[in-house]
């Protein structure tokens, strides 16, 4: 549904892109992951059509939108920086998008406010539109923001960190809603962030970014267990590295054995309960690096100054470049 094709942007000296293709079909709910600065927010404000592009094209559904302006893409989009208007009430600013439409565009009155209450009926919110954003909680908030870029009824649905403020529990709540929501109303979603954990949750797919370019497109699944670079397997999920033979090996903590003989000797720094397992921070013997691991927790617990023998289950080599 969506192509991107050979996408650059610079501002000023600035490679902020270089050279970005990616495809994402019909349906699908995809994430932009990647550190600061790495070029997520610049690429969905490309395809929103909010920025635009030095080179390269953007089409939907095979047609080339590159030149269209926002208001033409037919996108509905959650930008931490199109915050709510504050001197609307909740239903007004819902209603926002369907209110500017041109004249023959443009619902009845009452089409509008039926449409509004509905929209807030799907985002739990129902009864709470006649109050401001500033009678509202943070997760209400965002709430209200989304069905704000639902209600002109995008086939294509943008997000900018879409929980980004909020607390632990009220993201986990949020994200799985989301995730109903995208299913429920068939959209396509494509969404920025830089926690790998939302990432690898939500996503049907992930793409990984850094310095402006794309190191790896897949799974959840894919994108963890087979990390095509030494960046993606350090940035998703927890990863150990160490040089080995002709390169560096990196492994997870939950790939480790403890074992009584041969393998690495570790010294044990520090201790503490992760989930089901013992979290062993500690010291290779023999070459001072630092590495974590996890000992099963109904084991006994180890302490610091303890010295252990590790065996990685599974290792992964990257080659110097
Ligand atoms: N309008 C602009 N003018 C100059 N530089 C910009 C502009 N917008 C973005 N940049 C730069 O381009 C790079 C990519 O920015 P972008 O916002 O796309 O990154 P990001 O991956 O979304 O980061 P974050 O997670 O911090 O939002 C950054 O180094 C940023 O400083």
């Amino acid at each position: 549904m969506i192509k991107v094709q050979n996408i650059t942007k610079r501002f000023g000296d600035f490679p902020a892109l270089h050279g970005i293709d990616l495809e994402i079909q019909d349906g699908e709910f995809v994430a932009l992951l990647g550190p600061s600065g790495s070029g997520k927010t610049t690429l969905l404000r490309i395809i929103a059509g909010l920025e635009f592009q030095d080179t390269g094209e953007v089409f939907f559904n095979g047609n080339d939108v590159s030149r269209l302006k926002v208001a033409d893409r037919q996108v509905g989009f959650v930008f931490q920086q199109y915050a709510l208007f504050r001197h609307m009430t909740v239903a007004e600013n819902v209603a926002f998008g369907l209110t500017v439409k041109k004249r023959r565009e443009r619902p009845s009155k009452a089409a509008i406010r039926e449409r509004a209450d509905e929209l807030l009926r799907l985002v739990q919110l129902d009864g709470l539109g006649k109050r401001y954003p500033g009678q509202l909680s943070g997760g209400q908030r965002q709430r209200v923001a989304l069905a704000r870029a639902l209600a002109i009824e995008p086939k294509l649905l943008l997000l900018d960190e879409p929980f980004g403020a909020l607390d632990a529990k009220v993201r986990k709540d949020l994200r799985r809603w989301l995730r109903d929501l995208h299913k429920q109303m068939g959209l396509t979603s494509i969404f920025v962030t830089h926690d790998q954990e939302e990432a690898l949750e939500l996503a049907d797919r992930v793409v990984v970014m850094d310095h402006g370019k794309i190191e790896q497109v897949g799974t959840p699944e894919e994108i963890y267990m087979n990390p095509q670079t030494p960046f993606v397997s350090h940035f998703v999920g927890e990863t150990n590295r160490v040089a080995g033979e002709g390169g560096e090996v990196h492994f997870r903590p939950h790939d480790v054995d403890v074992v009584e003989e041969g393998g690495e000797l570790v010294l044990v720094d520090n201790v503490f309960r992760k989930g089901g397992a013992w979290r062993v921070e500690g010291m290779l013997v023999e070459t001072d690096l630092l590495v974590e691991f996890d000992v099963d927790a109904a084991l006994p617990q180890p302490a610091a100054g303890d010295r252990l023998r590790i065996v990685p289950r599974r290792s992964r080599l990257f080659n110097p470049a």
